[in-house]
């Protein structure tokens, strides 16, 4: 029979891992300040029905900064839209800093539009009013809000020079190059401090130069005005740069990509509640995987195999063992 001393070991141990948990946790509790939970939308038209998301499911931590990539029509701008509360899934689960985006009413939505997200589009004139300087640009949310006048303009002033585009402040968009116009968005996109801050493509019309100077604005958001971004992108510059990249393939989330400080990645998939997974492309090329493939149950992982070669006998170390490449060869 176990001692009395054994359980409190025990019990001692389990409330430090306990603690553990607790401290590693982030301040918004336990799931997440995005959470998209099986979420599905799907468009009808007359003649047609799009599954534009097919079961997605997404946690994002506050203050993380994740890059969304995928195919042209993989659900990307889709999932953008219902975050930023413009559009409503058809099922599932969205909830986004405690707003339950399947049940909020008008006030709720608008509010949480004014407050909780702030958008930037990949269209610069979609971002900007083309009659306002960009300070006015930037104090107009802040307006609607209610921050007295006094106050937007300093806040508008201070986001300019945080975001890099305080020579910017009296000019109106078309005297802006296309990069400044877009770090202006982000200005005008996180003037009510929201807690998340989505971003479509927003790169995607500017040069290199222009591209950087845009994505040093996302990324000031993150870790000076402490926004968690979420930035939909075609652009390896800033999906490289990125900790985590996660990768959306008809409508779900399929593998993502975390990276280390010092730029080394580790893919990681997605497994669904049925058990599914999608292996990455670059794996499924590399190892010749197709249709139907050979999977061992290994003591701490699961191997998988191209059909028709034999796993080697247990006890191999991994890295003698052969290359699924090398041993297509030998077959
Ligand atoms: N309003 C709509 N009505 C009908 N179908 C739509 C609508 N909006 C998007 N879709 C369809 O839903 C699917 C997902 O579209 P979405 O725009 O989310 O993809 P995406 O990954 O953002 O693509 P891209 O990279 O080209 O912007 C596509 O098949 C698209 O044609």
């Amino acid at each position: 029979m176990t001692e009395p001393s054994s359980y409190e070991g025990a019990g001692g141990e389990l409330a430090a891992l306990e603690a553990r948990a607790r401290a590693a946790r982030r301040p918004t509790g336990d799931e997440g300040l995005i959470v998209c939970d099986n979420l599905v939308r799907v468009y009808r038209t007359e003649e047609v029905e799009v599954q534009a998301l097919q079961g997605l499911d997404l946690v994002v931590s506050e203050g993380e900064c994740v890059a969304l990539v995928g195919a042209s029509g993989s659900g990307k701008s889709t999932l953008l839209s219902i975050l930023s509360g413009l559009d409503l899934p058809t099922a599932g689960r969205a909830k986004v800093a405690g707003h339950d985006l399947l049940a909020m009413g008008r006030r709720e939505r608008l509010g949480y539009r004014r407050h909780t997200v702030g958008f930037v589009w990949q269209q610069a004139g979609r971002n900007l009013l083309p009659y306002l300087t960009a300070l006015e640009n930037v104090a107009l949310p802040m307006k609607y809000a209610r921050v007295p006048r006094r106050s937007r303009r300093e806040k508008a002033a201070e986001l300019l020079g945080v975001l890099g585009v305080a020579h910017c402040r009296d000019r109106r968009p078309t005297e802006l190059s296309g990069g400044e116009q877009q770090r202006v968005a982000v200005a005008v996109a996180t003037a009510n401090s929201p807690r998340v801050l989505l971003a479509d493509e927003p790169t995607g019309e500017l040069d290199t130069a222009g591209g950087e100077s845009v994505f040093a604005a996302l990324r000031r958001a993150n870790e000076h005005l402490g926004a968690t971004v979420l930035v939909v992108t075609h652009d390896p510059l800033v999906s490289e740069q990125v900790r985590r990249t996660v990768r959306i393939r008809d409508g779900r989330t399929s593998t993502e990509t975390l990276r280390e400080r010092d730029g080394r990645g580790e893919e990681f998939t997605v497994l669904d509640r049925a058990g599914r997974l999608q292996l990455p492309e670059e794996y499924v090329e590399r190892y010749g995987l197709r249709g139907r493939v050979r999977l061992t149950a290994e003591p701490d992982h699961v191997g998988v195999w191209p059909d028709g070669t034999e796993p080697p006998d247990d006890g191999t170390p991994n890295e003698t063992r052969t290359s699924g490449a090398d041993r297509r060869k030998r077959h």
